[in-house]
């Protein structure tokens, strides 16, 4: 298999509060965003590896992340856009176009690991399109604007979806682009595929992979790490 893998990092962390884009803080001395490349590069499938960045970032990055560590594969930076979805299709239209297989991922989950990408790369072969995702463990409620509850919905078919999100190449920059003319946002990569008719596989993930969105998620994520 020939696979790319798109990581996002353009992102400006607001949720974070931080002066410092979250991407580029530290866990246990390095920057999240080197964990979340590290799984991809150790991947024989993987054959480059394009890093979407905003354009006040691009120099850091080089300097930070990519020169500083030692990756085994090509590392290509892309520049970003205003909204992740358009940072996305920055990035897979920077793909090489002889890797089949495209494998999307937030820069801000640096728990992934190298087993997990590798079972959604497999999956994403046979089914086309896949995300990562695990099973909720909190009841989910419906509510309205005023927080009153519409419904519960059951449980047992409510996934909480992660990234890597994997997909056939022609299939994703279809969508993207079908995405772009409609004017239509989504805070993944699946809606957009979703909405072409393709049934999506989710593949189940593993708790431990986080996004990094509010301070406490770096205490947890060190945590997980000294593990
Ligand atoms: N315009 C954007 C927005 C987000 N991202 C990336 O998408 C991932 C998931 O997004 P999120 O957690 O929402 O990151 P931020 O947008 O940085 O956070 P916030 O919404 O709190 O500002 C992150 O790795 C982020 O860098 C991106 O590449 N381009
Ligand atoms: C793609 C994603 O990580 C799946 O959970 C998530 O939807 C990104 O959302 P955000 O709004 O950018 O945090």
């Amino acid at each position: 298999m020939n696979a790319s893998a798109v990581v996002v990092a353009a992102g400006k962390g607001i949720r974070m509060g931080h002066t410092v884009n979250k991407v580029y803080l530290t866990i246990a001395g390095k920057p999240v965003l080197y964990y979340s490349l590290k799984a991809f590069d150790e991947i024989d499938w993987i054959k480059e590896i394009v890093v979407v960045v905003s354009k006040e970032e691009m120099e850091y990055c080089q300097e930070n992340v990519v020169k500083k560590y030692i990756f085994k594969k090509p590392i290509k930076l892309v520049e970003g856009g205003s909204e992740r979805q358009y940072s996305v299709y920055n990035g897979i239209t920077n793909t090489k176009v002889d890797c089949e297989i495209i494998a999307i991922h937030d820069g801000a989950r640096p728990l992934i690991e190298k087993e997990t990408v590798i079972k959604a790369l497999k999956e994403a072969y046979l089914h086309k399109a896949v995300a990562l995702g695990v099973p909720v463990k909190d009841t989910i409620k419906v509510v309205d604007g005023k927080n009153f509850i519409l419904n519960t919905p059951d449980r047992k078919y409510l996934w909480a979806i992660q990234t890597p999100q994997v997909f056939e190449r022609n299939l994703i920059i279809k969508a993207h682009q079908k995405a772009l003319e409609d004017g239509f946002l989504g805070t993944d990569d699946t809606i957009l595929v979703e909405r072409l008719g393709y049934n999506v596989k989710v593949v189940e993930g593993d708790y431990r992979n986080i996004k990094i969105t509010t301070p406490e998620d770096l205490i947890v994520a060190e945590a997980f790490l000294k593990k």
